[in-house]
């Protein structure tokens, strides 16, 4: 059977810096949500060492494909002799703080570390994916948490779960650009999840991107008429929430042209988790 694994979005549902590390890294305070929205990959094993990347990406060498050195660290450290080709169906665009590289990577890490036969705990995982970036340690835990540290240290956590239009504004933001702007807030007071839940908590990085690409002020604006538009990560998507789909839908029908937009279901358990329970009861049974 052929099977088409899940690696979905994420959201900061807020996003604030409360200080920095020697190594420059950021410590924050996030909200991480999964949508059932994102790419998909399929894997095939083989039987020499190689890894193909069947899909390539515009503009992303094979060597820094997160998805390529997903699964030779992986090979590498658990010494796998055996290889894979993967398939990918990319959805996800790129640099919208949606998290799509870190996602790809994260489910490379589950879906091979079953089928070669690695046998890492989730937590070894993620340590291991930890390397690779900050975000792909909670698409592995593949829970709605609330993080700190750089994005490592993960609290499950079970905020509401709307429905979200999300838009991506036609810009590229560079997450590392951001991160090194000399007007970042950075000294944002510790919050707690209740304060964050009865309304407290912003996206610091949203004041810097948005006199960076103007657009996604204008897409920020736009989406405000509707509710409470944030930023996710450093941008450039922009989301906001609705009690049904319905109304969602009707709102992302009337998006100017030149914005892609799509509509989501927030999850606290994410897809990924979800596929990886039927296979396992699927074996069993
Ligand atoms: C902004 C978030 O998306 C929030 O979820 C993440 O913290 C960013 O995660 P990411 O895209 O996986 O980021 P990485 O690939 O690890 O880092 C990209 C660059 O962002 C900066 N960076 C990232 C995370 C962090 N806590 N502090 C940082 O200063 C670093 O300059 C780093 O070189
Ligand atoms: N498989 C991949 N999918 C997407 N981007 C990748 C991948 N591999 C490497 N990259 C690189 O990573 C960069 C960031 O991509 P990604 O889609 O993860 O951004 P993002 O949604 O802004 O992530 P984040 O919210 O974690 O900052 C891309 O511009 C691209 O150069």
């Amino acid at each position: 059977m052929e099977t088409w694994w899940p690696a979905p979005a994420k959201l900061n549902l807020f996003l604030h810096i409360t200080g920095r590390r020697t190594d420059g890294y950021h410590e924050l305070q996030t909200l991480f949500q999964f949508l059932d929205y994102g790419d998909s990959l399929k894997f095939e094993c083989r039987e020499d060492a190689e890894i193909r990347l069947m899909d390539s990406l515009n503009n992303v060498e094979l060597q820094n494909n997160l998805i390529f050195r997903a699964a030779r660290l992986l090979q590498t450290t658990c010494n796998i002799r055996s290889g894979v080709d993967i398939y990918l169906k990319k959805r996800l665009p790129m640099g919208g703080g949606l998290g799509g590289g870190s996602s790809d990577a994260a489910t490379t890490l589950v879906v091979l570390n079953s089928l070669w036969q690695c046998g890492l705990s989730k937590q070894q995982l993620a340590t291991l994916g930890l390397q690779l970036g900050a975000d792909v340690p909670v698409f592995i835990g593949g829970h709605a948490a609330w993080a700190e540290g750089v994005g490592e240290k993960l609290t499950e956590a079970s905020p509401p779960e709307p429905w979200y239009l999300v838009v991506k504004p036609d810009c590229h933001v560079s997450t590392a650009e951001i991160f090194s702007s000399g007007e970042l807030t950075r000294d944002c007071e510790a919050i707690t999840i209740s304060r964050f839940l009865s309304g407290e908590g912003r996206n610091v990085c949203e004041p810097v991107v948005c006199k960076r690409h103007p657009e996604v002020a204008q897409v920020l604006d736009w989406l405000s008429q509707h509710g409470p538009a944030r930023m996710t990560g450093t941008g450039a998507c922009v989301f906001v929430s609705f009690d049904s789909q319905a109304q969602a839908q009707l709102v992302a029908d009337t998006l100017p042209d030149d914005w892609q937009g799509f509509v989501a279901k927030g999850c606290n358990v994410s897809p990924l988790n979800a596929s990886v329970m039927k296979l396992t009861e699927s074996a069993i049974s």
